[in-house]
């Protein structure tokens, strides 16, 4: 059986072809910029109307295997979608919850020295708008603010990896993440078609950021798919509305 969708709008790339239907299906959904469309801060990221619904839609026909595989923590998206995905994953692949309520896996990783920390926090206050993200085991540096930090913030980065082995630095949209080496989202991917309710099905992985290419990679060497922002969807929008035709076909 094959899916198909109709073009989006005469003169766009039509919307890539999935050749089997959410029954057969195990969705792994990035957040930012996927998901929602990328906002001026981590904070200010608003959840677009319908897409609760859509979610909930798809999760049902999937038989519950609905994950969002993030690099925020797992309480963000469990703030930003309660009680929609069935299973998150997040810090990229660092901590995984399969199931609402469950316990969380987490690796166990190196913490990241605490003169990092305090020397980021001193660097982005002589750049307003710039800011760090504390993460459990990592933190992310955001320029979006004030781009003008992007240089000395990754100078910074790169200084501080060259004093301990076990972290690596990740472009991200306009922030620069120091996290731990050694897991991402292929690895959760793998982990989540371990088990019920993802064990068994045809995973579809999007995603639109360098972290989600290992999301991408997993999910077709799992016999399924991967698509990317802007390359398999011009945007976070088209993206959706592909989701929402996703959920309605037969
Ligand atoms: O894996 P994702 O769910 O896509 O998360 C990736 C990072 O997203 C967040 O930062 C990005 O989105 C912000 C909101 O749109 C934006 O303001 C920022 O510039 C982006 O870099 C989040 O803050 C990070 O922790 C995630 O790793």
């Amino acid at each position: 059986m094959t899916v198909t969708f109709s073009t989006p709008v005469s003169g766009e790339k039509p919307f890539p072809r999935v050749s089997f239907p959410p029954e057969q299906a195990a969705l792994l959904l990035d957040f930012d910029g996927t998901l929602v469309d990328i906002a001026p801060t981590p904070e200010s990221v608003v959840v677009p109307p319908g897409l609760r619904e859509t979610l909930l839609k798809l999760r049902e026909r999937c038989g519950g295997a609905l994950a969002v595989v993030s690099g925020r923590p797992i309480e963000q998206i469990d703030h930003f979608l309660p009680g929609v995905p069935t299973a998150v994953a997040g810090e990229h692949g660092v901590a995984i919850r399969r199931h609402p309520g469950g316990p969380v896996e987490r690796t166990e990783l190196p913490e990241v020295p605490k003169a990092w920390l305090d020397e980021a926090d001193a660097l982005v206050s002589e750049f307003p708008g710039a800011s760090v993200e504390r993460k459990r085991v990592g933190f992310v540096l955001h320029y979006r603010g004030n781009p003008a930090a992007e240089a000395p913030l990754k100078e910074a980065a790169q200084r501080w990896l060259k004093q301990k082995a076990g972290f690596e630095l990740q472009a991200a949209k306009m922030a620069w993440e120091i996290r731990p080496a050694g897991v991402d989202k292929g690895h959760a991917v793998v982990a989540l078609l371990e088990r019920p309710p993802f064990a068994g099905r045809k995973p579809i992985f999007v995603g639109d950021d360098v972290t989600d290419m290992d999301g991408v990679r997993a999910a077709r060497a799992a016999n399924g798919v991967g698509f990317l922002i802007p390359d398999d969807f011009p945007t976070a929008q088209s993206f959706r509305d592909w989701l929402s035709h996703y959920a309605e076909t037969v």
